[in-house]
């Protein structure tokens, strides 16, 4: 059976695509991404994640069950988990978790996080679990991509990353987030209501875009 996941993505195909097939993934598989570039996008993610955690809190706040509260809760924890990538490979850099913290957030992270934010208080939980879903499910579907390039070079500079990305845990985690989407939407959806949805997945995706663009921005502005 079709998956809500799969619809969605394919009623957003061309924004999916400038997301996961971004110039910042195409030059992080074959290892030519300017560090710089990299670590302006870390910096902003460690940010990003911050605000991310705050999205599954509110999703804790907006399950009726105890199931989905679990469910969220899990993201939580995996979410405080990942930040811990960020602190490793940043504390090479010379950052501490407390110069990151204290960095400006960037309009693109402002942008993508508040919106998840807002789509969970002005909707229910299913409204923030397909603005959640690009993250989880689009950074899968990239380590998936990603992996071959490991095994090609073992000394990739992006090792790390794509190792996490395309992991086991992460690969389940994205297929448990792709089977509550379709539990939600089987007590949640109507047709009428898909195209709401598929307008929050495509914002959603191109603000994935926009966050990748940022690493270059940021890059070029303080080179
Ligand atoms: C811009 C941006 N988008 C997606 C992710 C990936 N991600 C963020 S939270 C989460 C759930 C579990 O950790 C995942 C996979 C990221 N790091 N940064």
């Amino acid at each position: 059976m079709t998956t809500v996941f799969e619809r969605l993505k394919a009623a957003a195909l061309s924004d999916w695509n400038r997301y996961v097939d971004h110039p910042f993934i195409r030059q992080m598989e074959a290892g030519t991404l300017p560090q710089p570039v990299f670590q302006q996008y870390l910096i902003q993610d460690y940010l990003f994640l911050i605000q991310y955690a705050r999205a599954h809190a509110l999703a804790i706040y907006k399950s009726r069950t105890l199931e989905d509260m679990h469910i969220a809760q899990g993201g939580l924890n995996a979410i405080l988990g990942e930040m811990n990538l960020h602190v490793r490979l940043c504390e090479r850099w010379g950052l501490s978790p407390a110069q990151l913290q204290a960095a400006p957030e960037h309009q693109a992270t402002v942008a993508y996080t508040r919106y998840v934010l807002d789509c969970g208080q002005s909707g229910d939980l299913l409204d923030l679990n397909v603005a959640l879903a690009p993250c989880m499910i689009g950074y899968a579907e990239i380590g998936r991509r990603l992996a071959p390039a490991l095994a090609a070079r073992p000394e990739h500079p992006y090792r790390e990353w794509i190792s996490e990305y395309s992991g086991q845990a992460f690969q389940q985690a994205a297929q448990a987030c792709i089977a509550h989407m379709d539990k939600l939407a089987a007590h949640a959806m109507t047709e009428a209501r898909f195209a709401e949805l598929t307008a929050i997945f495509a914002q959603a995706a191109r603000l994935e875009a926009d966050f990748w663009q940022m690493g270059f921005e940021l890059a070029d502005h303080n080179a």
